[in-house]
């Protein structure tokens, strides 16, 4: 069941028919793919999960966005075998870096002789470990607050408003994060009885993760259909902190307190880091 799930996802993404992925993929997607890109696909297809790998036209929209931004530190947690990192490599400048986290160093050995080949190893800092205590640890260093440009989250659904909270301190105002995954195959518009039993913990994370994404004022949102859903947030305002466990950015009906501060925030705007 799940591989079947996955494989509808690589075959037709979010969209209703195969054909339209597939149309919008032969059209401007395949044509413009870095060859870099190209092989590190290739060698992830005999990996057992390498439909996890980032959907080709998130990564498109994504490559937009760091170039955009003009991003030059970066931090990608969920690296698998590196299809979003070697694309963030190939669109930040020579002495870009990214800190780059996951667990699993075997499937980024696969996609590492690529990132070599492509000439953008040096760009990367791979740490082997669990994603928080790395965030917690680069928050040790105050250097570090406000300085990232921008961050993308393809990793443990559950940890993911977790990460938010780190990242909008490492972020600098102005900066993006990208989570993936937001739509989770399109079962968080379904029933739970809808969705497939293996789904359904995705389904539940996700959901909440909208919610409490939706109703943080630290930052401008959009959620958008590219491969499994992408929610790109932009930082806006200098307060790092959440204004209520909810997360709800302090624009929920409670305390007068909350919204008093949001509108400080939003009356200084984005003039201190
Ligand atoms: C969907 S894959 C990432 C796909 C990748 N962005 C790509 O473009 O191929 C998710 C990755 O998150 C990693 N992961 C899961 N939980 C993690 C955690 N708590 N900390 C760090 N990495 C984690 C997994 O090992 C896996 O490689
Ligand atoms: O099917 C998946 C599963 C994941 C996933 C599950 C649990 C974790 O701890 C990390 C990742 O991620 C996926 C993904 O990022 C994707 O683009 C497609 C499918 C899946």
């Amino acid at each position: 069941m799940y591989n079947k799930i996955l494989r509808t996802m690589a075959s037709k993404g979010l969209l209703q028919t195969e054909e339209l992925y597939k149309y919008i993929l032969e059209s401007s997607v395949f044509p413009r793919e870095p060859e870099p890109l190209k092989e590190l696909r290739d060698v992830t297809a005999n990996h057992p999960r390498k439909l996890m790998a980032t959907a080709l036209d998130a990564g498109q929209i994504i490559t937009m966005l760091l170039q955009l931004v003009n991003a030059k530190k970066t931090i990608e947690i969920g690296v698998f075998t590196g299809y979003s990192l070697l694309l963030t490599a190939l669109s930040i400048p020579e002495d870009g870096k990214i800190t780059a986290i996951d667990i699993d160093r075997d499937a980024y050995e696969i996609g590492l002789p690529i990132i070599k080949k492509a000439g953008v190893e040096h760009k990367i800092n791979f740490v082997e470990s669990e994603a928080l205590p790395v965030l917690d640890q680069l928050l040790t260093d105050h250097e570090n607050e406000g300085s990232y440009d921008y961050a993308f989250v393809d990793a443990d659904k559950v940890n993911y408003w977790n990460y938010h909270e780190r990242l909008l301190k490492l972020l600098k105002v102005g900066g993006i994060v990208v989570y993936d995954n937001t739509l989770w195959g399109g079962s968080v518009a379904k029933n739970e009885n809808e969705t497939p039993e293996f789904y359904r913990p995705g389904r539940h994370l996700t959901i909440e993760f909208n919610k409490q994404i939706a109703a943080d004022s630290r930052v401008q949102i959009s959620l958008a259909p590219f491969g499994d859903g992408i929610t790109i947030c932009k930082r806006i305002i200098s307060r790092a902190f959440s204004l209520s466990s909810s997360g709800d950015g302090g624009l929920g009906a409670s305390g007068g307190y909350s919204i008093l501060l949001w509108s400080l925030d939003n009356r200084k705007g984005a003039m201190s880091p």
